[in-house]
């Protein structure tokens, strides 16, 4: 949807654009009722910053719809298809594929969520560099790693769903 057409449609028509970046509510209702936007560059600067800060409650539930890392997104979601783009370049070999795997659960044992990194852009390597130093935070620093990654996240996609 082009930046335009996105700032004067319909407020679920807005609703529905912003929600496969996170889905949580608090975030796409603000930027919905804060439209028109004066330019697209705001409206991904406010995007960055919109329902800061999230709650634990709100990031486990975006959580749902984000694959494993080295997990290929299924169905044929909006958001399964910007999971699947994302992670396309964590292309690995079968030892960081088992140690992406076995950093997974040692993950989802400690913090009792996904491992969440925002994967455009990096290598299986460094998302494995980051697992593993990630995993010695406590849950406290941990859960303000996963909101900027989240959020991290979001804004990509929100970029790429919003033409200029
Ligand atoms: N567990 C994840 O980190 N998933 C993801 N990272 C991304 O950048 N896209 C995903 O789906």
């Amino acid at each position: 949807m082009d930046f335009s057409t996105f700032n004067h449609a319909q407020p679920a028509e807005a609703a529905a654009v912003l929600r496969p970046c996170v889905d949580i509510t608090r975030w796409v209702e603000e930027i919905v009722a804060l439209r028109p936007f004066a330019s697209r560059n705001e409206l991904i600067e406010f995007a960055g910053r919109a329902a800061n800060p999230w709650t634990a409650e709100e990031i486990d539930g975006a959580l749902a719809h984000h694959p494993r890392i080295g997990e290929r997104a299924a169905g044929n979601s909006a958001e399964a298809g910007m999971s699947r783009k994302e992670q396309s370049g964590v292309v690995r070999s079968p030892e960081v594929q088992a140690a992406l795997e076995a950093g997974n659960r040692a993950y989802e044992e400690k913090f009792d969520r996904v491992f969440l990194i925002r994967a455009a852009g990096r290598s299986a390597e460094e998302i494995l560099e980051q697992l593993q130093k990630r995993l010695h935070n406590s849950p406290d620093e941990e859960i303000a790693v996963v909101a900027q990654q989240l959020r991290e996240i979001a804004v990509l996609r929100l970029e790429g769903a919003i033409e200029a």
